[in-house]
C-alpha cells in the first residue's frame, strides 16, 4: 500500500524521507481483551513537509506518534527515521535517533517546571554537545522569532498557556530535528491562541526546513498543513 506517499516520489531520490513506515502494528491487551489499534500503517513524510494525522478519540494517533517517537516497543513493521531502520536499534541507539533527529511537542508543554525559558530551550542543547554560549544564543534566537524575548527568564508558572507552548515549540526545534512530531499542540489552548501558536508553529518550522507530524482533531488546522492523513480502523485513508 501507498497510503500518505507523496505523489511527487522525486523527493524521495533527492532527499530520502525524514519518516517511512511499513506494516506498523500494534495492539494492547487490556483485562484479557485484545486491541488492534494499528494494523499495518505505511506513511512516508518528505523532509520540510507538514502533515496533519487526523482520526477519532480512540483511533489510535498517540500510539502511532509514540511508535515513530521510538518511544515505546511492541510494535510489529518497519519504522526509519531519516533513513534508518529503528527495529535495528538498541535502546542507546534510538536514544541517539531520538536526540538528534527528532523534537516532540505534547498536548501540555511538559516544561521542566524549576527552570526557565531560555533553560528549558538551553538543556536539549547542551545535551546534544553544544556550548553553553552556543545554547544560549541558538534559545534567544528561537524564542525572540516566538516573541517571547521579553519572557526568557520566566519559569513555566510564570507564563501563559500559550507562552509555554510556544517554548516548548522552541524545546523541540532547538537541535534542527529533521522531524517534529507533535499530539494536538494546541489542544489545550483557547481557540484564538491555539490559532496564533500555531501559526507560529507552522511558520519556524518552514523557516527551519523541518518537516512535522501533528495529531489533531481539528479539521481547520489540519486544512493549513501540506497533507492529511486519516487514521481509521488502525490504517491510513
Ligand atoms: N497502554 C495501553 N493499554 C491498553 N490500551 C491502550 C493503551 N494505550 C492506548 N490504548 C488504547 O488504544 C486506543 C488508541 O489510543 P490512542 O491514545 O492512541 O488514541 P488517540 O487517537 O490518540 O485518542 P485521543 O484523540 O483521544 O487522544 C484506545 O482505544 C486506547 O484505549
Amino acid at each position: 500500500m501507498n497510503n500518505g506517499l507523496p505523489i511527487d516520489r522525486r523527493s524521495e531520490q533527492a532527499y530520502g524521507y525524514v519518516l517511512e513506515t511499513s506494516g506498523l502494528t500494534k495492539s494492547f491487551t487490556q483485562g484479557g481483551a485484545t486491541i488492534d489499534v494499528l494494523r499495518g500503517v505505511d506513511l512516508a513524510i518528505a523532509p520540510g513537509e507538514i502533515v496533519a494525522l487526523l482520526g477519532p478519540s480512540g483511533s489510535g494517533k498517540s500510539t502511532l506518534l509514540q511508535a515513530v517517537g521510538l518511544l515505546e516497543g511492541g510494535f510489529q513493521g518497519s519504522i526509519k527515521i531519516a533513513g534508518t531502520e529503528a527495529s535495528k536499534l538498541n535502546a542507546h541507539e534510538r536514544t541517539v535517533v531520538r536526540r538528534d533527529s527528532l523534537g516532540f511537542v505534547y498536548q501540555f508543554h511538559h516544561l521542566l517546571p524549576d527552570f526557565n525559558a531560555t533553560e528549558n530551550v538551553v538543556l536539549p542543547q547542551l545535551v546534544h554537545g553544544a556550548t553553553r554560549a552556543e545554547a544560549d544564543a541558538r534559545s534567544a534566537e528561537l524564542l525572540t522569532q516566538l516573541r517571547l524575548g521579553h519572557r526568557l527568564t520566566h519559569r513555566p508558572s510564570q507564563l501563559s498557556g500559550g507562552e509555554q507552548q510556544r517554548v516548548a515549540v522552541a524545546r523541540a526545534l532547538a537541535n534542527k530535528p529533521a522531524l517534529v512530531l507533535a499530539d494536538e499542540p494546541t489542544g489545550n489552548l483557547d481557540e484564538h491562541t491555539a490559532d496564533i501558536v500555531f501559526a507560529e508553529f507552522v511558520r519556524l518550522v518552514r523557516e527551519q526546513g523541518t518537516a512535522a507530524l501533528v495529531a489533531t482533531h481539528n479539521e481547520r488546522l489540519a486544512a493549513r498543513m501540506d497533507r492529511v492523513f486519516r487514521l481509521h480502523e488502525g490504517r491510513l485513508a
